[in-house]
C-alpha cells in the first residue's frame, strides 16, 4: 500500500483486491468509531456497483456498534427492492445487515415507487428528521464509486445533475442509450457536507475517469469533479491499475 496526499484529498493505493478491501473496511470502521465516540451514533451513507462488495463483506466480519449505526444510500436504482440490480439489495446482504440478529437501522431508498420525485422527497424528508431541519445532512462516512464515463452516485454527466443544489435527493430520469434505468440519488452538496468521503476504484477502467476527476472543469461533463469541493475528508481507494499514471 502506499498513499498520496494533496490539498484537497488523499490517495491510497492498494496492491490487491485483498488490501483493497481490508483498507476499505479499516477507513469506514475508524469512521464510525469516531462518529459513536463523538456523537454517540454514526450515520453512513452506502453506495452500489461492483467495487464496494469486498469492502462491506470485510465489514460484515469486523466488530461494529450496529445498534448505533444507521444505514442510508447513496442512490438506488428504480425497481423493486429485492431485484439484482438493487443497491439496497447487494450491500444489506454484504454487510450482513439482513441476518435476524443485525440490530441494523437500515433505511433504503423506495425506488420502487413509479413517482420517483415524490420517493425522493421521501427520503429526503427523512434525512432531515434524521439530521434535524435546522443542521447540515452531513453523513460520518459515505462510500463512492467512479464510473468509467466520470459519473459518481446518479450524478451522470451532461444530464444537470451535478449542478443540482437546491434537493438533497433527486430522482433522476432513464437514459436508454446507456441502458441505464432511472434512479433516485443524493445530490452534490450531500456529498460534499460528508465528513468523510471513501472513494472505491478498482482496475484500468478507471484511470481515465479518475484523471478527469482530480482535474478542474465542467461537473457536468465529469460529475466526480463536485468531490474537489468537498468539505471533508476524501480519500480515493484505488488498486495499481486505477492509479492514473499520466
Ligand atoms: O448505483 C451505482 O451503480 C453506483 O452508485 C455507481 O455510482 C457506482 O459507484 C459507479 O457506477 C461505479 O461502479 P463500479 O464500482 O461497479 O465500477
Amino acid at each position: 500500500m502506499s498513499e498520496v496526499s494533496t490539498a484537497r484529498f488523499e490517495v491510497t493505493v492498494a496492491e490487491s483486491e485483498a488490501e483493497h478491501a481490508a483498507l476499505g473496511a479499516e477507513i469506514v470502521a475508524r469512521a464510525i468509531d469516531a462518529a459513536v465516540r463523538a456523537r454517540g451514533s454514526a450515520r453512513v451513507a452506502l453506495s452500489g456497483g461492483s467495487t464496494p462488495g469486498p469492502v462491506y463483506r470485510k465489514l460484515a466480519q469486523m466488530a461494529l456498534p450496529l445498534d448505533r449505526i444507521d444505514w442510508f444510500w447513496v442512490d438506488e436504482r428504480a425497481g423493486d427492492p429485492t431485484s439484482p440490480r438493487s443497491n439496497f439489495r447487494a450491500a444489506r446482504a454484504d454487510l450482513g445487515l439482513d441476518r435476524a440478529d443485525a440490530a441494523a437501522r437500515v433505511h433504503r431508498m423506495e425506488a420502487e415507487d413509479p413517482d420517483l420525485a415524490a420517493a425522493a422527497a421521501r427520503y429526503e424528508a427523512l434525512l432531515r428528521r434524521t439530521f434535524g431541519v435546522a443542521s447540515a445532512v452531513a453523513f460520518d462516512v459515505m462510500t463512492l464509486g467512479i464510473g468509467d464515463d466520470g459519473h459518481t452516485a446518479s450524478l451522470f454527466p451532461a444530464t444537470g445533475a451535478a449542478a443540482i443544489d437546491d434537493r438533497l435527493v433527486a430522482a433522476i430520469g432513464a437514459q436508454p442509450a446507456k441502458g441505464l434505468e432511472a434512479r433516485l440519488t443524493l445530490t452534490a452538496p450531500v456529498l460534499c457536507e460528508a465528513r468523510t468521503v471513501l472513494v472505491l476504484a478498482r482496475g484500468a477502467a478507471k484511470q481515465r475517469p479518475i484523471a478527469s476527476a482530480w482535474s478542474e472543469g465542467p461537473e457536468d461533463e465529469v460529475p466526480a469533479r463536485v468531490l474537489l469541493r468537498a468539505q471533508g475528508r476524501v480519500v480515493w481507494l484505488v488498486d495499481r491499475d486505477a492509479y492514473p499514471t499520466g
